[in-house]
């Protein structure tokens, strides 16, 4: 198991973000996060990065506790967050170039690195842009890009599509395919279609509670509904705050 989630509970004030989430992702595995505005997703990961602490429950990544032994959690993971976390008066290989550094790489290392990740994202023909000139899908490309280049055991990605037009979207998406398989990928996401297109699990959250888990056919068979559109819906009937 790569993910190890036990009774994770995060509260604001009286606002329950996260009521006591348990679930288990697997190596390898392209896992989804699911639900409306507030479910409690973005808390969710901030937990398992490290960057909330939990209220109560644990979570272990690799083996280690999110609670106590988060230098080890930090070494195995990355995240490409919603903010985007490129320096914006770096060019793009500037950018890929620090990340590599940062890592530990040498000189030459951090330039093999960062050429093999333009390779990968579609960046090379970008490469001397300042990142603050990227479209907004660019950006994105670059801020995924970046949080790989510590080659992560587990990559967070949250909300990576948001606001991107059509192209740039699925851009992203045979892109994100690429990863499947080579590193264990957490995403959040409002787009329906994009889980169907990646994710081999979904979990949907309604008011920080896990409603359900599972394959989109497995959910598809447990709620009789049609597609999947339909399935979410009923999942996340009823009030939301
Ligand atoms: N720093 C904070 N202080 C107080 N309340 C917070 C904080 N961060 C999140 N919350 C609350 O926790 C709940 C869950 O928020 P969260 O951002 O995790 O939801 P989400 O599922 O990621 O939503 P979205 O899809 O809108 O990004 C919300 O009601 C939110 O207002």
């Amino acid at each position: 198991m790569t993910i190890e989630i036990k009774e994770l509970t995060k509260h604001y004030k009286d606002q329950v973000a996260v009521d006591n989430l348990s679930l288990n992702i697997e190596k390898g595995e392209f896992f989804a996060l699911l639900g409306q505005n507030a479910a409690g997703k973005t808390t969710t990961i901030k937990m398992l990065c490290g960057l909330v602490a939990p209220t109560s429950g644990d979570a272990y990544l690799e083996g280690a506790s999110v609670v106590h032994n988060q230098i080890a959690v930090k070494n195995n993971i990355n995240i490409s967050p919603q903010e985007t976390a490129v320096a914006p008066n770096l060019t793009v290989v500037e950018n890929l170039r620090l990340m590599a550094r940062l890592y530990g790489y040498s000189k030459i290392q951090a330039e093999q690195r960062a050429i093999a990740q333009m390779n990968i994202f579609g960046l090379l023909t970008r490469q001397h842009e300042k990142a603050k000139t990227l479209s907004g899908g660019y950006k994105r490309r670059l801020s995924v890009a970046m949080a790989m280049m510590s080659t992560p055991k587990i990559l967070f990605l949250d909300e990576p599509t948001l606001g991107m037009d059509v192209r740039a979207r699925r851009d992203l998406w045979s892109i994100l395919r690429q990863l499947k398989g080579h590193v264990t990928i957490v995403l959040t996401t409002h787009y329906l279609e994009e889980v169907e297109v990646l994710a081999d699990r979904v979990g949907i959250m309604h008011n920080g509670k896990l409603r359900a888990l599972g394959t989109i056919q497995q959910l598809m068979s447990q709620t009789g509904r049609p597609t999947f559109e339909d399935v979410f819906l009923e999942l996340t009937e009823g009030e939301s705050r």
